[in-house]
């Protein structure tokens, strides 16, 4: 994060300066925003950087405990430099948020300059091998050039001039969400692969006397546990690449100074980061769980995948407050589109009439067509959407202010947003499809991920659709019977399908998913591997449990 925001937020002299030292690592940096007391409310941060005219210096400080930032990866021990976010003063005037590149180590002996304290906050649940962590700023000064000032400027008089738009501070956690997306991606399908792989491996029970074990992969539970989960990994795949298309658009018109589309970029990333992230994160734990006592393993590699992917689900914005985000924008363009303007792309929809479209329980209605499915999740996104700015507007005429009726709206508001995010990756998973240049056969195979995933998806939140009437209960019920119905079909493909990502045995890190699949063998090769193995009697043996063991024998 340190490189993408120099990159985005330097002046062209600041870019020739800082970026060279990045590329060719002379410097090592960390994006240093989150506190003990504020992650979520970036107003709220306290570290400050107040501008001096007599030297054109900013001098830096953490005012209390909760100012210290907190978290940064790569902070306690390995960054020499990071951008700070702080409230910049000058001219006894605060400005708000903004970034400044402070160098924290000597680049001669790596200790902390004067008015830096620095260190790691200590083991977390996963990313064990990432530094995060803590900067206690004293007094400490940096040049005026030192702030960040592509969009904001202080001179050296201390005269501050305003960005275009405030929040283009924000744009790196906007590109990192993006990221995200791709993430929930990869981690989706590297749970697949070892999920999957296992199941094809691993014979267990038997249903008739005299058969053989079957493989687990052949029991519809199975399949009912991994199909839609591969689904998702394709679908979020797919999304990812539209989702990076449109940062990539909106982006380049940022660069050109226009800022149209910054808000449909923020609610679109902030509701993909979180729906992808949340799905992936409950993913994961059915693909351990689908593999039984050996997905518990540290071998089977889901240990170190969940606790080091979990975290995407609350850092670059805690995920219901980016859904919330999300949510803020739709309830601005349903009140846009009630007032006649066009609606941005990804939004328009929420201008149509679609509660004239469908009628829940018309008879003949082909339930396994994708596009009438589509058109159902649209329905059903805008219902919310509608139904959740209904309740804000209730709520300012019952006297509520617009962030008191947002507030009081919140859970309607995160359901919305879900939804919304939801329509999206559907429709753009099935767009996709079509847009591919493959083989009928290869068509054939990923139109039947395509169903699984819309069947499945209708299936899971059918409620949503019954009690908008979107469907009647048989209509639900016809819907989640054509998933079960797929996925014998999908087992001829599942494990050439996860084959296709591609993932090496030494990225996938899991005896369970191991390409070749010799997974007992290695199993036992890494057990004899543990540290406890070292010795057949543990050293503690003679310390605790020999004596215990002589004493109490003595007894008998
Ligand atoms: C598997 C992983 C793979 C790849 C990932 C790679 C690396 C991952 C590893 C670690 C990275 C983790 C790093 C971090 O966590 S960095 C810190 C991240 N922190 C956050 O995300 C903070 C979240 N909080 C916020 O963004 C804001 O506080 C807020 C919640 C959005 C609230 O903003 P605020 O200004 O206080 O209040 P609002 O009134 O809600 O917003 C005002 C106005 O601004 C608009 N807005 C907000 N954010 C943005 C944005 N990013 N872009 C554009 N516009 C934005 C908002 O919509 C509102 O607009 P209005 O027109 O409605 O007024
Ligand atoms: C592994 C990891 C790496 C990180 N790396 C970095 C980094 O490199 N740089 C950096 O600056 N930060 C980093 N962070 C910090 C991270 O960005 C924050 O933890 C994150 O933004 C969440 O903020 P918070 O911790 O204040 O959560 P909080 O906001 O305190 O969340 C707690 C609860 O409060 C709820 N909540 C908060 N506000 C609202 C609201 N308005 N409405 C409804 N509910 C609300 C949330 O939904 C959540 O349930 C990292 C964190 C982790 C775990």
């Amino acid at each position: 994060m340190f490189i993408p925001t120099l990159e985005r937020q330097c002046t062209s002299e600041q870019r020739e300066k800082f970026l060279p030292l990045c590329y060719d690592y002379r410097i090592i940096g960390t994006y240093a925003q989150t506190e003990l007391g504020h992650g979520t409310f970036l107003r709220g941060l306290e570290t400050t950087a107040h501008y001096d005219p007599n030297t054109q210096e900013f001098i830096l400080n953490s005012p209390t405990i909760s100012s210290i930032k907190w978290w940064p990866g790569a902070l306690g021990k390995t960054s020499t430099h990071a951008v700070v976010l702080a409230q910049l003063y000058t001219l006894g005037k605060c400005h708000g948020i903004h970034p400044f590149v402070v160098q924290l180590r000597s680049l001669d002996d790596h200790k902390p300059l004067r008015g830096i304290t620095v260190g790691d906050i200590g083991p977390k649940m996963g990313f064990g091998p990432n530094d995060n962590g803590y900067l206690k700023l004293h007094k400490h000064r940096i040049p005026r050039t030192n702030m960040l000032m592509k969009y904001s400027q202080v001179s050296p008089d201390g005269t501050y001039t305003k960005p275009p738009r405030s929040t283009l501070t924000y744009g790196t956690m906007t590109f990192v969400r993006v990221l995200i997306v791709h993430g929930s991606a990869i981690a989706l399908a590297k749970a697949s692969t070892i999920a999957i792989r296992y199941s094809a491996v691993r014979r267990q029970s038997e249903l008739r006397p005299g058969e053989p074990e079957p493989q687990i992969l052949s029991y519809p539970t199975q399949q009912h546990k991994l199909f839609p989960l591969l689904a998702t990994a394709y679908a979020f795949h797919f999304v990812q690449l539209a989702m990076m298309k449109i940062y990539t658009d909106v982006n380049d018109q940022i660069n050109n100074s226009n800022f149209s589309r910054i808000q449909e970029l923020h609610a679109l990333s902030s509701g993909l980061k979180a729906f992808t992230s949340w799905v992936t994160n409950a993913g994961l734990e059915v693909c351990r769980m689908s593999c039984g006592g050996h997905g518990y393993s540290q071998a089977s590699g889901f240990p170190r995948l969940y606790a080091d992917f979990t975290p995407s689900c609350t850092y670059e914005g805690e995920n219901t407050v980016l859904m919330l985000q999300s949510a803020r924008y739709l309830v601005k363009c349903v009140r846009d589109a009630r007032s006649g303007k066009t609606l941005p792309g990804t939004v328009s929809y929420l201008s149509e009439d679609v509660s004239a479209v469908h009628s829940g329980g018309s008879s003949g209605r082909d339930l396994s067509n994708l596009d009438f499915l589509i058109s159902l999740y649209k329905q059903r996104a805008s219902n919310q959407v509608h139904f959740a700015s209904d309740k804000v507007d209730r709520g300012i005429s019952a006297g509520m202010d617009l962030v008191g009726a947002l507030n009081s709206a919140s859970v309607h508001l995160v359901s919305a947003a879900k939804a919304h995010s939801h329509y999206f990756i559907a429709k753009t998973f099935v767009e996709s499809l079509k847009l591919l240049k493959a083989s009928s056969e290869l068509q054939n195979v990923l139109h039947q991920l395509a169903s699984v995933y819309v069947f499945e998806g209708i299936a899971q939140s059918s409620g949503d659709f019954i009690e908008d009437y979107i469907l009647s209960g048989s209509e639900a019920k016809t819907i989640r019977q054509l998933a079960v119905d797929l996925l014998p079909l999908i087992r001829v493909n599942a494990v050439s399908l996860v084959d296709a990502f591609s993932f090496r045995d030494e990225v996938l890190q899991s005896v369970l998913g191991r390409y070749d699949g010799n997974v007992y063998e290695n199993l036992f090769k890494w057990a004899q591997n543990s540290p406890l193995n070292k010795t057949d009697v543990h050293p503690s043996y003679h310390k605790y449990l020999g004596p215990l063991l002589k004493r109490n024998q003595s007894k008998l």
